[in-house]
């Protein structure tokens, strides 16, 4: 191995885990950066005890997608490497052609791993393939805040995506390819100038006279990555030391919440409000601003489904029952996004909202110490008209609530993005 390829199996495997897992996947497609993956992670794989299995999507979309898929099952049954074709059948061409094949693509790779029990997958993204994908973010968001490039390592439907490559060129895997005299395919839609990418592509080397290049803007994309972990974690102890989390309902101490850092207060805000409503999308700028402000000052106000309830010192985050009034679901089935309530078979029980109907029926609700607009968006379960049980003080009758995922966990992951 010449030096060159001994300073790229470095830079690899110092993007990869510590204690790489015992069994790894590896997305190749056939172009030159994942077939150069496959190459190092098989020189990684005679120092480490892992075993290594390729996985090729073949999505139809172009007719010489499955002569390349079995170009990769040869390349790999050369390295001794097991290699399956995965088929992409399901696209009812609807919505954008390529963000459709790369959720399918990953959907496949995931499936594909849980049967084979690979607990990873290493994808091809290169510095330039992040430099692009910062550039492009940046053109279309409102700025630096809430910037940030593809992460290193995330989960997909239950594996873990790891990114090793990173830190490395393009160039760098084209000149490595050719000095071990392997051989790739050119995918032609990576020259389509109508693609947004290949005009980020243009703009990285229109950066060039600046002093800025791929491997720069990939460095931006990990301190950027390093201030999203660090304001993550300011804002999961923030919120652990202002919000206090009664079942669905988050409970904020004004003064606390004011002497935040205003973007740390964006953030705990967020993740109330996520959390509570299970929104898939964050609310408008202008009413998580309003919001903020209503917390400080103490007043009532309501945004994507949520209540702010003002309580002397405090102002509650809790579910607005104009919002789950329609929902109704059976035992044991997730209700409002997050509940699950469990207990004896009844037939003809349902789980709706309690209400003002139910909290007439419920009394106990005042030794929960919650709002009673809170408590009118929680469940219960119901037997036509009558309140058999409610999560309040006293939930009995053999019943018992859940909420998933759990508070901690799910803060803990909204914050890591
Ligand atoms: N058809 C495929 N089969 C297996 N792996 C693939 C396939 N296409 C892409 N990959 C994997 O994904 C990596 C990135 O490829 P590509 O840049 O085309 O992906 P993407 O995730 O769709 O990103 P983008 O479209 O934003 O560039 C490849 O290096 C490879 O590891």
């Amino acid at each position: 191995m010449n030096r060159h390829s001994e300073n790229l199996l470095a830079e690899l495997r110092a993007r990869l885990p510590e204690r790489l897992p015992p069994k790894l996947g590896v997305a190749v497609s056939g172009g030159g950066d994942s077939v150069a993956l496959m190459h190092l992670l098989h020189q990684v794989a005679q120092n480490e005890e892992i075993a290594l299995f390729v996985a090729t999507v073949d999505h139809g979309l172009r007719p010489d997608a499955a002569q390349e898929a079995v170009t990769v099952s040869r390349q790999a049954a050369a390295l001794g490497l097991p290699h399956d074709i995965l088929h992409w059948a399901g696209w009812d061409r609807s919505g954008n052609v390529q963000d459709e094949a790369r959720k399918a693509r990953y959907s496949l790779l995931a499936g594909w791993a849980q049967q084979r029990g690979i607990d990873a997958i290493a994808l091809g993204h290169t510095a330039d393939d992040q430099a692009e994908t910062l550039l492009m973010r940046l053109g279309r968001s409102s700025g630096v805040t809430g910037l940030s490039g593809m992460s290193a390592s995330r989960q997909w439907e239950g594996v873990t995506l790891l990114r090793p490559m990173l830190g490395i060129t393009r160039k760098d895997l084209r000149t490595y390819l050719t000095g071990i005299g392997a051989t790739w395919v050119e995918d032609p839609s990576n020259q389509d100038p109508r693609f947004d990418r290949i005009k980020a592509r243009e703009a990285v080397s229109g950066l060039k006279p600046l002093g800025i290049d791929a491997l720069s803007l990939s460095r931006v994309a990990e301190n950027l990555a390093q201030a999203h972990a660090a304001l993550g974690a300011f804002a999961q102890e923030s919120a652990r030391n202002v919000a206090q989390v009664e079942q669905s309902d988050v409970k904020v101490d004004r003064a606390g919440f004011a002497a935040l850092p205003k973007e740390i207060r964006r953030r705990v805000l967020l993740g109330c409000l996520v959390w509570i409503a299970g929104l898939g999308y964050p609310p408008r700028q202008a009413a998580v601003e309003q919001a903020m402000k209503a917390i400080i000052e103490g007043r009532a106000g309501s945004l994507s489904g949520c209540l702010l309830v003002p309580e002397g010192m405090s102002v509650w985050i809790c579910r607005e029952f104009k919002a789950v009034e329609a929902r109704i679901s059976a035992p044991d089935e997730v209700w409002d996004s997050k509940w699950v309530l469990t207990g004896p078979e009844i037939s003809g029980a349902e789980i709706r909202a309690l209400g003002e109907d139910g909290l007439r029926q419920m009394p106990e609700w005042r030794e929960t110490g919650r709002p009673r607009l809170a408590l009118s968006a929680t469940p219960a379960v119901w037997k036509g008209g009558a309140v058999l049980a409610a999560p309040l003080a006293g939930f009995a009758n053999g019943w018992r609530a859940d909420t998933t995922p759990e508070w901690p966990e799910f803060y803990a992951s909204f914050l890591s993005h």
